[in-house]
């Protein structure tokens, strides 16, 4: 049975995922791009994957960096996911939130539920995309976490448990 694309992203479409901004600087320059497609791989040595699509006009500046920061956007940061998920000039991408430089010298998010500063291990392409497996280095959590999620095309605001009284 062959499955067409519209029919594969409508059943996507229901498999809830967190969201995420990627980011890069290196010499090949700075960039960043939304993705759901991100997952755990191994925790030894620490790995993440991150799937990006090759006709991207980011592709070629994280080809050539080979480091990356996986920054997992918090309840509140739907407006940066769709800015770095468009047709953004770059400079105005980065100029609507505030950054640090992690231990690659990658751009970690201010407010981001988690940033993962990684080096990219291992390249392999599968169709449209390269799955890029990022070895871990260092890590930043927020302290008090409220999560997004990406599901049915929209964004849900995922909130800490409050205490019961
Ligand atoms: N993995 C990806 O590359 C990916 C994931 C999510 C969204 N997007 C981009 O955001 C746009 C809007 O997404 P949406 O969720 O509102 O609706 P959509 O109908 O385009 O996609 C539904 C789901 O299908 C999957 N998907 C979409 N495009 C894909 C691709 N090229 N390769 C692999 N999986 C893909 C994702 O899980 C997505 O959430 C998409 O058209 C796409 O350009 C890309
Ligand atoms: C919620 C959501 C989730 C994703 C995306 C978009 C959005 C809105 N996009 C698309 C990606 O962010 C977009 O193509 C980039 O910004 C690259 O665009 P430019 O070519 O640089 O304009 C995306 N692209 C990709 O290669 N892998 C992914 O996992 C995702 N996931």
């Amino acid at each position: 049975m062959s499955i067409d694309s519209t029919t594969f992203r409508d059943a996507m479409a229901c498999v809830g995922a967190a969201v995420n901004i990627i980011t890069t600087d290196g010499p090949a320059g700075r960039a960043g791009f939304t993705a759901s497609a991100v997952c755990s791989v191994t925790d030894s040595p620490p790995t993440l994957l991150v799937c990006l699509n090759r006709s991207a006009s980011v592709w070629p500046v994280f080809s050539n960096n080979q480091a990356l920061c996986v920054n997992t956007l918090a309840a509140g940061q739907e407006g940066l996911s769709n800015l770095f998920g468009g047709k953004t000039p770059m400079e105005e991408r980065f100029a609507a939130a505030g950054w640090q430089q992690g231990e690659t010298g990658c751009p970690r998010l201010t407010g981001a539920l988690a940033s993962f500063d990684c080096h990219i291990s291992q390249v392999v392409s599968v169709g449209t995309h390269d799955i890029l497996f990022c070895q871990i280095v260092d890590i930043a959590r927020h302290p008090t976490p409220e999560g997004l999620v990406w599901f049915d095309r929209r964004y849900h605001a995922l909130p800490a448990n409050l205490p019961t009284v």
